[in-house]
């Protein structure tokens, strides 16, 4: 969407907002931050900024500067901004495109500016790094770009610094991203910088995502993952037995919707609501929902590895908030087997009550330490299949989330790996003979994957791995293309379109 053909949005706001009214004059006769007038001083009255770019503004500012979660920082400053659906989809794309490639765009203003960031004030940083975004990653004209990068500059932060956002910004605008990948290539002290800062991602973890695709060998698919985690995924759905309907028939009635994706139970939403999609569908509550059709496979691998037995008890040991719980369930209904949900945190636990309504008959769930045997309903308590849906750094799911990657720190990994470990051998206690568990993380960090698991081997007799590989291959729609010669299966975004999934498979002897 070009916004230099966007109308003057200013006084549509309802809303009132957090940092003060714009322009309304204070009893010192000076404005307040969005005002520009003082007493004494030239007439500087503010331009033309659009409500997106001021909506867009304050969430940078929650997000960067005070720590807020985008996903629901943008939907409030939407609401309160009273912005339609047109301005809510721009200020959505400014926000969340700017967020995701802050790292590249914090290098190409240094490099335009001769600074470093820390010699930026915060509110101007983000004023510059909202203005090259629309330069660089949208497709706004040059002038409206700067020149309404230069007016919100003098609403929201330092008006002396009008003119250094200017330059900065027509700087950025005469070179295109190509010309900017050469500069950052130049100036880089080691070709990772080079490559992490072009892609926007931070060092260790574009090594992390690296080192995975090595153990695979596929280590020449790193930047065509990187734009991946660059690119926001496809909404996709999960269609669950006993909805009504086949994916493939669902997807026939609704021009939104395509059978498509590697999950049997998939479907992709081509654009649009997709509360909308699910409530046209009128299927029972929750048997048709978003999820991400990685998290479809990895709770199939473990109920389809083999037939399942009427009467068999399966848990889920780490079910907040309950999307995988609710294909466990479904799929419990279908063979006459029951399971137990298990949430340590309260308040996730109620998520997973609310995400298994449709298939409550099939499932309890409980709040525990998933380390304790109260998670298992007691000591002697043995399960036929259990889910270890690991709690972890998060770094597959890098697309969905435009803040996460510059809030994870390898520091957090040790801690981790740790809990991983505990859940596991507590799993495997109260794994029946036979019984299958499989390990699952929304992370391809191998300290969290292929590590944990080979120590969890080495320690646990009587357990052996089964191939992961094999359970996904036969459950998924076509052909899938699982690389390296691990049992485990590795899922990618740029691969498979799901977020990067590790399942792991484990058999009772
Ligand atoms: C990756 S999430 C699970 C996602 C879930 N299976 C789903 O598909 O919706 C990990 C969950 O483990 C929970 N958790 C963290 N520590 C735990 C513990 N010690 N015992 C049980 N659950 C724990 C977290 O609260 C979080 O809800």
């Amino acid at each position: 969407m070009s916004a230099g053909n966007e109308p003057d949005r200013r006084g549509s706001q309802r809303g009132a907002r957090q940092e003060g009214g714009r322009g309304r004059r204070q009893g010192n006769g000076q404005t307040n931050r969005q005002g520009t007038q003082r007493r004494g001083g030239a007439d500087r009255r503010p331009g033309r900024v659009s409500a997106s770019r001021l909506v867009a503004y304050d969430v940078l500012r929650d997000v960067v500067d005070r720590d807020a979660y985008a996903n629901l920082a943008l939907p409030a400053r939407i609401r309160e901004a009273g912005l339609d659906e047109r301005d809510a989809a721009l200020a959505t794309e400014l926000a969340a495109g700017t967020l995701r490639m802050r790292g590249r765009y914090d290098r190409i203003i240094e490099l335009a500016s001769g600074r470093e960031l820390a010699q930026i004030d915060d509110r101007t940083l983000n004023v510059l790094r909202l203005g090259a975004h629309q330069l660089l990653g949208m497709r706004v004209a040059s002038h409206a770009a700067v020149n309404e990068s230069v007016e919100l500059q003098r609403r929201v932060a330092n008006q002396n610094a009008a003119g250094f956002v200017n330059g900065v910004l027509r700087a950025i605008g005469r070179a295109d991203n190509a010309e900017w990948d050469d500069r950052i290539d130049a100036e880089a002290a080691r070709p990772d910088d080079a490559l992490a800062a072009r892609a926007s991602h931070p060092v260790w973890v574009l090594r992390a995502l690296r080192d995975a695709l090595k153990a695979e060998g596929r280590e020449d698919e790193l930047p065509e993952l990187l734009a991946a985690d660059n690119t926001p995924p496809r909404v996709s759905l999960a269609v669950l037995p006993g909805a009504g309907e086949e994916p493939s028939a669902l997807a026939a009635e609704f021009d939104a919707l395509a059978a498509a994706g590697p999950s049997p139970l998939g479907v992709e939403l081509a654009g649009g609501d997709p509360m909308r999609a699910i409530r046209a569908a009128d299927a029972p509550e929750g048997l048709i929902r978003v999820q991400d059709q990685g998290s479809q496979l990895a709770a199939l691998a473990l109920t389809r590895a083999r037939p399942a037995a009427a009467g068999e008890r399966w848990l889920d040991l780490c079910a907040g908030p309950g999307g995988k719980t609710a294909v466990l369930g479904a799929e419990a209904i279908a063979s006459g087997a029951t399971v137990r949900a298990n949430e340590v945190s309260d308040h996730r636990a109620d998520l997973v009550d609310r995400a298994v309504e449709g298939v409550a008959d099939a499932v309890t769930v409980v709040s525990h330490d998933g380390r304790d045997d109260a998670a298992f309903g007691g000591s002697a308590e043995t399960f036929d299949r259990i889910l270890v849906d690991a709690p972890c750094s998060g770094l597959g799911a890098l697309r969905r989330r435009p803040e996460a990657r510059w809030r994870k720190r390898p520091g957090d990994l040790p801690e981790l790996t740790e809990l991983q470990g505990q859940l596991l051998d507590a799993a495997a206690e109260h794994l029946a003979p036979g019984g299958l568990l499989a390990y699952v993380t929304c992370s391809p960090h191998l300290a969290e994957t292929r590590v944990t698991v080979d120590r969890f081997l080495a320690r646990t007799p009587g357990l052996r791995e089964v191939s992961a590989k094999a359970a996904i291959a036969e459950v998924a729609r076509g052909e899938i293309d699982l690389a390296g010669d691990q049992l485990s299966a590795q899922l990618w975004p740029h691969r498979h379109g799901t977020d990067a999934m590790f399942v792991a498979l484990f058999e009772r002897a």
